[in-house]
């Protein structure tokens, strides 16, 4: 059965945390995820795909910051811009190179999105977002002294600069990305969370900034386009209890209820499976299927033969 998805590609789809950020190797394994994508839609899905932007967006913000000197720095919102618009070009253009090997013929377009937040959010006051390369605790503390940035450890894996990560409140141009979904068009939208705006008072809209939880933003855009699957590719096969302990045990199918007594269990880091969980369960609370799996195996999953499920 056709059915509408959202793909939510993780950072490790474009790049791994030990890879150099050079343009070809994010290239490289962005056109792996395309081809992944591809077999999605040759199955009769219709997609739309999401991804992260932390390492790009970090290092993006950095360069600015590196060339001051040379050339004016944008603020992050731009530098999101930026990101979103980058990894949007390496998506659509290998998205439509896989598809056409395929022998299909959806256009692919790669929206620039804002997404809405609120400039009162408390995650403005504590940046908990990881940008950028990792570094070891002392380099990271050394730099956060000398460039006045916040650090922080990053689920195990080494230390990050941070910044703020307000929720997403609605994700512009959601009507649109879903009369293009509805058109056979394949939409690359709400990249890296999209770009952080605010509405003012008398509506118009300001850039701030910040960088929006991609997992977060994806549920959003799942929930406005009325997907009926959120899919969440990272690079674990399952969701796991008990998480690299001797007893840990794969996922596969479970309910709502099930899946709530294991957050409130603590079995998911706060820094990476955390927020992929909790907008799974938000997602099947809204009656939709969310999975989470890896990105090798995402055409197994859509078709219930893999990963992680949450249903209500
Ligand atoms: N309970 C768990 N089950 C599976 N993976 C977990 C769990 N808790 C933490 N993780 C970690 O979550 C990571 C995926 O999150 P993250 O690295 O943030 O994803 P991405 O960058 O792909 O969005 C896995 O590599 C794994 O180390
Ligand atoms: N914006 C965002 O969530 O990016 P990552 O998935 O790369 O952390």
């Amino acid at each position: 059965m056709s059915q509408k998805v959202v793909v939510a590609l993780g950072g490790n789809a474009i790049l791994q945390p030990k890879q150099e950020a050079t343009y070809e190797n994010q290239l490289q394994n962005v056109q792996k995820s395309s081809e992944i994508i591809a077999r999605i839609v040759k199955n009769g899905h219709t997609v739309i795909v999401t991804h992260g932007n932390g390492p790009q967006v970090g290092n993006i913000l950095r360069q600015n910051e590196e060339a001051k000197d040379v050339v004016p720095p944008f603020p992050l919102d731009v530098c999101s811009a930026e990101s979103q618009g980058f990894i949007g070009y390496m998506m659509e253009q290998t998205l439509k190179n896989e598809l056409r090997k395929l022998g299909l013929d959806n256009p692919v377009v790669s929206l620039l999105t804002e997404t809405e937040v609120s400039k009162d959010d408390p995650a403005f006051e504590d940046p908990s977002k990881p940008i950028g390369v990792f570094f070891s605790e002392e380099e990271a503390k050394e730099l956060a002294e000398e460039k006045n940035w916040v650090v922080k450890e990053d689920a195990g894996r080494g230390w990050r600069r941070v910044v703020a990560s307000p929720m997403p409140k609605s994700i512009l141009g959601s009507d649109i990305i879903k009369k293009l979904t509805d058109d056979r068009v394949i939409v690359i939208a709400a990249g890296g969370g999209g770009i952080p705006v605010v509405k003012n008072e008398d509506g118009t809209l300001t850039g701030i900034e910040a960088v929006i939880d991609k997992d977060r933003s994806g549920f959003r855009l799942a929930e406005e386009v009325k997907s009926d699957v959120f899919m969440i590719l990272t690079d674990v096969q399952n969701v796991y209890v008990n998480y690299g302990k001797p007893d840990q045990k794969a996922l596969t199918h479970v309910t709502l209820e099930e899946a709530k007594r294991y957050v409130e269990d603590g079995q998911f880091s706060a820094g990476s499976m955390g927020p992929k969980m909790e907008a799974a369960i938000k997602f099947a609370e809204q009656g939709g299927r969310a999975i989470i799996c890896s990105l090798d195996q995402a055409d197994l999953a859509m078709e219930g033969k893999a990963g992680t499920h949450i249903t209500k």
